[in-house]
């Protein structure tokens, strides 16, 4: 599991170890790694050319000394001073390796920048002497290393509400920050690379799904299963309009744990799912979990859903389903899975508004409507209505195309039926439905029933643990 701790638990956890240890030791520890990740990033540091952008506070420090180290192996590091009160003691430890204090003008030759600007004391944007520094980065295509986050971002939220730094690479510590996770800052770190420091931590309100865990969670038969007890799904999606939601979310839902997928349709449509998929039973009979709402378009029977809603089992409500949701009624087992733009519909927001602010709007979704909200996009945000929060950060970008969304509404209802909770389903869910994506597109295009049928060897791969880069 991949942990984000706010700034306060980060606070909390550094002060009651830096009461232990020797002062300026979490600093060392936090520099030392910096230095060796930047030297891994730019492959030498003999004669490398490091220009360091240093503010006010211990981030400016961490940069400070991991320039020193550098320096120390024969780079060339130049401190650009963003504040008259930079680490004094970074500084001269610096200055005796052999680094200078220098200007803006002394990026356009760098091999890299670090930005060492603010940490997690700062707070979003960047003051105009950073900006430029950082705009001359971009102009002459100097890479940025970012200390801890890259400056500018709101380092609770993942929000980013004016100018930041795009970094190449960020070097955290201790613990991934929400930031790390949550786009559109998640998209402005680069890979995250993080320094164990030796905090000791409290639990994480948000967390990220790894290959190990996903393992853990998988339902999976045992050799007294049968297709009954493996879970059996209802779809209720597709319609004379969209009939090719059905056959993608049908794709999705067997490539998933169940035993038996039970179509609830329209009698073309059921048609066109069971050519494609001839172990499909059509009509209505027991189910463990529902998935409702792909593609239904008009056809929406709202009624039907409402009564779905109020039963029982666990229900997966997608696209059009959405329409059926109130706030009224016991929604524990309720998952939903909109994309930006349906959950800015269910909040009476704008779409821009829930794109850049997704961890609140999903968490303000879960609690207001009593589900568990799974929050399309680049970073997939899944809110439960007590708070705790899982995101899935490793789909690709060619993963946006029409049908993906199907496919994923499939998988996870599958999950449900399988026996998972909400969050787990839909964490489970995103995880192998973008590690699908990945092997199908292999770094080029892929469509949704592509990436439906790399769903089980992304399960298989998880399973025999191996780690598909997932
Ligand atoms: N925690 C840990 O475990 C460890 C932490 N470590 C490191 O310490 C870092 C935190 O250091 P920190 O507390 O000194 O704060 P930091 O982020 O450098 O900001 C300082 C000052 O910047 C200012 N400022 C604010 N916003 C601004 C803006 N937008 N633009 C410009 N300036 C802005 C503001 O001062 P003001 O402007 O209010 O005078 C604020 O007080 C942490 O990220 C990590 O790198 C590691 O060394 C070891 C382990
Ligand atoms: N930029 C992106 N990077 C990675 N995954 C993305 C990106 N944009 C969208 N996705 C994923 O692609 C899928 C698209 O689903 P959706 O918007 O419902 O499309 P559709 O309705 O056509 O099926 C979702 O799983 C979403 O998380
Ligand atoms: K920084």
């Amino acid at each position: 599991m991949r942990h984000a701790h706010t700034v306060e638990q980060v606070r909390a956890a550094e002060a009651e170890l830096m009461a232990r240890l020797p002062e300026g030791t979490l600093m060392q520890r936090a520099a030392t790694g910096l230095a060796v990740a930047i030297s891994n990033f730019i492959g030498h540091v003999y004669g490398a050319r490091v220009v360091l952008l240093v503010g006010s506070g211990d981030n400016g420090g961490d940069a400070l000394y991991a320039g020193e180290k550098l320096a120390r192996r024969g780079a060339g590091v130049i401190a650009v001073l963003l504040s008259d009160k930079a680490h004094p003691a970074g500084l001269a430890a610096l200055l005796v390796a052999g680094g200078r204090v220098g200007s803006t003008e002394d990026i356009a030759t760098a091999d890299v920048v670090v930005d060492g600007i603010v940490g997690i004391g700062g707070r979003p944007g960047l003051k105009p002497q950073a900006l430029a520094a950082v705009q001359a980065a971009e102009e002459h295509g100097v890479p940025i290393v970012a200390v801890d986050m890259p400056s500018g971002v709101d380092v609770d939220t993942g929000e980013t509400p004016t100018e930041h730094v795009k970094a190449a690479l960020t070097v955290t510590f201790g613990t991934h920050k929400i930031c790390h996770l949550i786009d559109p800052a998640a998209a402005a770190c680069g890979p995250v690379h993080l320094v164990e420091i030796g905090l000791d931590l409290p639990p994480a309100g948000v967390q990220s799904l790894q290959t190990a865990d996903v393992r853990a969670l998988y339902p999976l038969p045992r050799g007294e299963s049968d297709k009954y007890s493996r879970g059996v799904l209802g779809l209720i999606a597709g319609s004379s309009q969209y009939p090719g939601a059905a056959v993608i979310a049908a794709t999705g839902a067997l490539a998933g744990p169940i035993g038996m997928l039970r179509y609830i349709g329209p009698d073309s449509v059921a048609e066109a799912v069971r050519a494609a998929h001839p172990e499909v039973v059509a009509g209505e009979g027991r189910v463990q979990a529902w998935a409702v709402g792909s593609g239904l378009g008009d056809e929406l029977d709202v009624a039907k859903v409402r009564e779905l809603l109020d039963a029982e089992e666990p229900v997966l409500l997608d696209a059009d389903g959405l329409k059926a949701l109130d706030e009224s009624g016991d929604h524990d087992e309720v998952l939903i899975t909109p994309h930006a733009g349906e959950l800015a519909r269910l909040l009476g927001v704008e779409r821009t508004v829930v794109e850049a602010e997704r961890l609140k709007h999903a968490r303000m979704a879960a609690e207001q409507f009593d589900v568990t909200v799974l929050l399309k996009g680049s970073t997939t945000v899944i809110a439960r209505p007590d708070g705790e929060v899982r995101v899935n950060t490793n789909a690709t970008a060619w993963l946006a195309t029409a049908g993906a969304g199907d496919v994923l509404a499939g998988l996870c209802g599958s999950l449900l039926a399988g026996g998972l909770n909400p969050l787990d389903a839909a964490s489970v869910g995103a995880y192998l439905h973008a590690a699908a994506a990945n092997l199908a597109s292999a770094g080029g295009p892929a469509t949704a029933i592509q990436v439906a049928g790399k769903v089980a060897e992304a399960t298989r791969l998880v399973l025999l643990e191996i780690d598909s880069g997932g």
